[in-house]
């Protein structure tokens, strides 16, 4: 018989399949948000390494490295690290901020604009000194704002400084369609646009059901009633959670859209852009459709929009400009 040094290895290294795998994406906040944002990155092998980037002392490195310890029973090689600083985040192809404060019951997604400025904007001068050609998604509410914060202090292109709220208000609008009409969730197809506060866009014109349109399906109360429980959607679960916001969606919508970057996918999914005329509009950014693949942003995609959609639109983005206008950086 063999010796031991013959045995296959119990857990055999994947080859690197270029492509499919960058070398690291880090997490900036590893709290709700992040947490569970790394855990899924690694989960499916999106990075060689994962780096948790949180200021909690040890939380970071704890939670890091429990993750890990994860990877022989889920059957993943992507590293997860954690750290209080940036040294370990040098030259990381993708940076995901989900550092700052969530809100509680009665509180909106502005009464947060001032402690999350700060906090982003520190995080994006860090950002910009260690990973100077990252891209970079904002998870950090009020996200709009926040996406502009990253945007000014990096000096990034806006192809590398895309926003994440679409991919989430969109999965809640889906799956509460779904439930309605009791079908899959895989055969909805649907896209909110606007900010990601209660001006938020759901369109119901492009929503259908494997091409049906939804209005065909489904009575036009049932629609607005779905559509008023996406706007607020956000609250729905503080208002259960009592302590924080939601995280499971909103770290899936993260990867998704991380997924689509790493694998050149793509893929037209709902983000928060900076606007250079498309829409009508310039100077914020808004929840458009968007063409993510390797470079990040490829391309923002304009459709068509009926004329209450288009003014639902205007509405939301000076949503979006009002808190926009308050913060100094
Ligand atoms: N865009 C969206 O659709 C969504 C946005 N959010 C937002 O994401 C943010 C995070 O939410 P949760 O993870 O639930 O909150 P959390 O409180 O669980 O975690 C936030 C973490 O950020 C850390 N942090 C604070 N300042 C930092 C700094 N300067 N550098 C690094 N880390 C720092 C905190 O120590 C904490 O661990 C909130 O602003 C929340 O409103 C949450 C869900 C959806
Ligand atoms: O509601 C919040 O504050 C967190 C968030 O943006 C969401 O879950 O949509």
């Amino acid at each position: 018989m063999d010796g031991p040094d013959s045995f296959p290895a119990l857990s055999p290294k994947k080859p690197q399949q270029p492509g499919h795998m960058v070398n690291k994406i880090t997490v900036v906040g590893a709290g709700n948000v992040g947490a569970t944002t790394a855990q899924r990155i690694a989960e499916k092998e999106l990075a060689r390494t994962v780096v948790m980037v949180d200021v909690a002392e040890g939380i970071p490195q704890g939670k890091g490295l429990d993750q890990w310890q994860s990877a022989p029973i889920e059957g993943f090689d992507s590293r997860v690290i954690g750290s209080n600083g940036y040294d370990e985040t040098a030259g990381s192809d993708i940076v995901v901020i989900t550092a700052g404060i969530a809100r509680k019951p009665g509180m909106s997604r502005d009464d947060l604009l001032n402690t999350n400025a700060g906090i982003v904007k520190q995080v994006s001068e860090q950002i910009k000194a260690t990973s100077p050609n990252a891209i970079v998604i904002v998870v950090s509410n009020p996200l709009d704002v926040m996406c502009y914060v990253a945007k000014e202090v990096t000096g990034f292109p806006r192809e590398r400084v895309i926003g994440m709220a679409g991919v989430l208000d969109t999965a809640r609008y889906r799956g509460f369609l779904a439930e309605a009409m009791d079908v899959s969730v895989r055969d909805i197809q649907a896209m909110v646009l606007g900010g990601h506060g209660d001006t938020m866009v759901p369109l119901i014109s492009y929503t259908s059901v494997s091409g049906i349109p939804v209005t065909q399906l489904l009575a036009k109360d049932k629609l607005d009633a779905i559509v008023d429980r996406t706007r607020n959607g956000g609250a729905e679960i503080v208002k259960h959670l009592k302590t924080g916001s939601a995280y499971y969606a909103p770290s899936a919508g993260a990867v998704q859209m991380v997924e689509a970057i790493v694998n050149d996918q793509r893929r037209i999914l709902p983000c928060a852009a900076w606007l250079e005329g498309e829409y009508g509009m310039s100077g914020l950014y808004l929840g458009v459709p968007c063409k993510l693949g390797r470079g990040g942003l490829l391309q923002v995609v304009e459709v068509e929009l009926t004329d209450a959609e288009r003014a639902a639109l205007e509405q939301s983005a000076q949503a979006v400009r009002d808190p926009m206008a308050a913060i100094k950086l």
